[in-house]
């Protein structure tokens, strides 16, 4: 079966690139991407090429090339539905915030509505791809939907999960390390895997297409999450001890890491990850594994986003035990903002939780990111709804430039790992900060020796305050 005409319900963060790299890579498709925020495919369409919603190194180029050949943006989700034979669902699973599973379970409602709303347009067979994540079984809930609208259109559903990470987004998606697709194993199930195979295969080599059957498909997407934030929250942990005993993570992430049963990657110790996915698909894997009455399964996997909230945690109350056990009225300055580098997104960042933390110690904040708008960080502050709207403004400040966020600063707290702050004058900053200049990188991404050089009381995550050499 050969596809032309794609639409993908959902143009966030994992529906637009991915789309626009299947459009660049399928001359011949044409790939509709459709959803119901017209703010965001306003932007998608903008002329200028800058103003696309997601900041993702080499996606202006990609969008550049697609847009308006194969791949249209737009906000007729029946229309784009009605002419697809194939549509991918790549909308928000967030974690439910109310009822049943409130803060565990993923809140499958707008997965829900897009299938009611096939269900309710279509008029031709269609294969229908789960792109969004997913507990295990969605599926059948899905064709359930599905299969009674009664006007005897065929679906066949596929679970094809996205594993990129943000920051890389077009990189993971030109070269991905697999491409999972789970389908139903009858002729008619096969058939659609075939077909969705063949679209990636026009630039990914075979061997890298698995395919699985559905809930092997659905569920893996959720274990590949929480095995990678199992490893940060295992070298979290071991930071801490790092910082008792004299030992430096990086040099134990390095030795451990050489290990080729263990392997180099994700081993870098941080002030907790964030992200979209990792606390709320592994929260979602320990409600599905209570569901099934699996109590020890459940602990143990709810024991990384113990350790990760604790690992926030603790980044604040040193910084408040460091500054001489008070932080009330003194300026502390944020470099960065965003839950990693090279992305604009803030969800579940480590800076908004350390942030409130301090704010609850009446601290005031000084936000510099090279990305992240002003309106962005005060929605986030907002978001946790701990202080009015009017005070977050008060208590935090955001500046466009680095060395004006510093000025008279009583303590820098590094949040993100951009490249850039590994290239600002420190020297300059030094001069301007209050003394004792107190640093606290949450990243590691400084020359501890340097940075002492210059006269900074230096700590990072996972040295000892012994070790005055790293
Ligand atoms: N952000 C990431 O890096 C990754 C996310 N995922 C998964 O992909 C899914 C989507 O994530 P993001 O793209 O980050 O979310 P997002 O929030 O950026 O985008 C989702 C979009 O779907 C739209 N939408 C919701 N209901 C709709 C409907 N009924 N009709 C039309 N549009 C609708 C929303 O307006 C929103 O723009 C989630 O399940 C997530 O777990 C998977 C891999 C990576
Ligand atoms: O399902 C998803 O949403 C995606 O989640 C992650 O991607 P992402 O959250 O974009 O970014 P990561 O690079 O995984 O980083 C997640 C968090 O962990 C932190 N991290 C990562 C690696 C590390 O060694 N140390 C560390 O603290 C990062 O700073 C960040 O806050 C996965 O890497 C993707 O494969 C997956 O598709």
């Amino acid at each position: 079966m050969k596809i032309q005409n794609v639409c993908c319900i959902g143009a966030g963060y994992v529906g637009g690139p991915t789309m626009a790299v299947l459009a660049l890579k399928n001359p011949d498709i044409k790939i509709t991407v459709v959803d119901i925020n017209k703010v965001r495919i306003a932007a998608w369409n903008d002329s200028d090429f800058n103003n696309l919603p997601i900041y993702e190194p080499g996606l202006k180029e990609v969008v550049q090339e697609a847009r308006g050949r194969n791949l249209f943006f737009s906000t007729d989700v029946e229309k784009a539905i009605d002419e697809a034979e194939m549509i991918f669902i790549s909308v928000n699973t967030p974690t439910k915030t109310y009822g049943k599973g409130k803060g565990m379970a993923a809140d499958l409602k707008y997965i829900e509505l897009s299938a009611r709303q096939i269900a309710k347009v279509a008029t031709t067979d269609k294969i229908v791809v789960e792109k969004s994540t997913l507990p295990v079984r969605t599926a059948q809930a899905i064709k359930n939907i599905l299969d009674h609208t009664g006007n005897g259109v065929k679906f066949q559903i596929l679970s094809n999960p996205e594993f990129l990470a943000e920051g890389t987004a077009v990189q993971d998606l030109l070269n991905p390390d697999r491409v999972l697709i789970g389908g139903e194993e009858s002729e008619d199930g096969k058939e659609a895997i075939e077909a969705l195979v063949n679209i990636y295969a026009t630039w990914i080599s075979r061997e890298k297409i698995l395919t699985t059957n559905v809930w092997s498909s659905e569920l893996s997407k959720l274990v590949a999450n929480a095995f990678l934030a199992q490893r940060v929250s295992s070298i979290n942990a071991i930071s801490e001890l790092c910082e008792v005993t004299g030992a430096d993570v990086s040099e134990v992430s390095k030795a451990i890491g050489m290990d080729s049963r263990i392997g180099p990657k994700f081993l870098q110790a941080s002030v907790g990850f964030g992200g979209s996915c990792f606390q709320k698909d592994i929260l979602n894997l320990v409600y599905i594994a209570k569901s099934y009455g699996l109590n020890e399964v459940a602990d143990y996997w709810e024991q990384v986003i113990i350790m990760n909230d604790h690992q926030k945690n603790r980044f604040a109350e040193n910084i408040v035990s460091k500054l001489y056990n008070t932080v009330s009225g003194k300026k502390i300055t944020f470099f960065g903002w965003a839950f990693k580098k090279d992305t604009n997104d803030t969800r579940e960042s480590a800076a908004i939780y350390v942030a409130d933390a301090l704010l609850d110690e009446q601290a005031e904040i000084t936000v510099y990111d090279p990305k992240v708008s002003e309106e962005r960080i005060y929605a986030d502050l907002d978001y946790l709804n701990t202080r009015s709207p009017e005070e977050n403004r008060r208590l935090v400040k955001i500046v466009n430039d680095p060395y004006i966020a510093c000025q008279n600063a009583h303590a820098i707290a590094i949040l993100t790992e951009w490249d850039e702050f590994k290239e600002f004058n420190w020297h300059k900053i030094y001069s301007s900060v209050i003394k004792p200049a107190f640093v606290f990188d949450g990243r590691k991404v400084l020359d501890g020796r340097t940075m002492k050089q210059l006269g900074f009381q230096y700590t990072a995550i996972g040295v000892s305050i012994f070790n005055s050499t790293s």
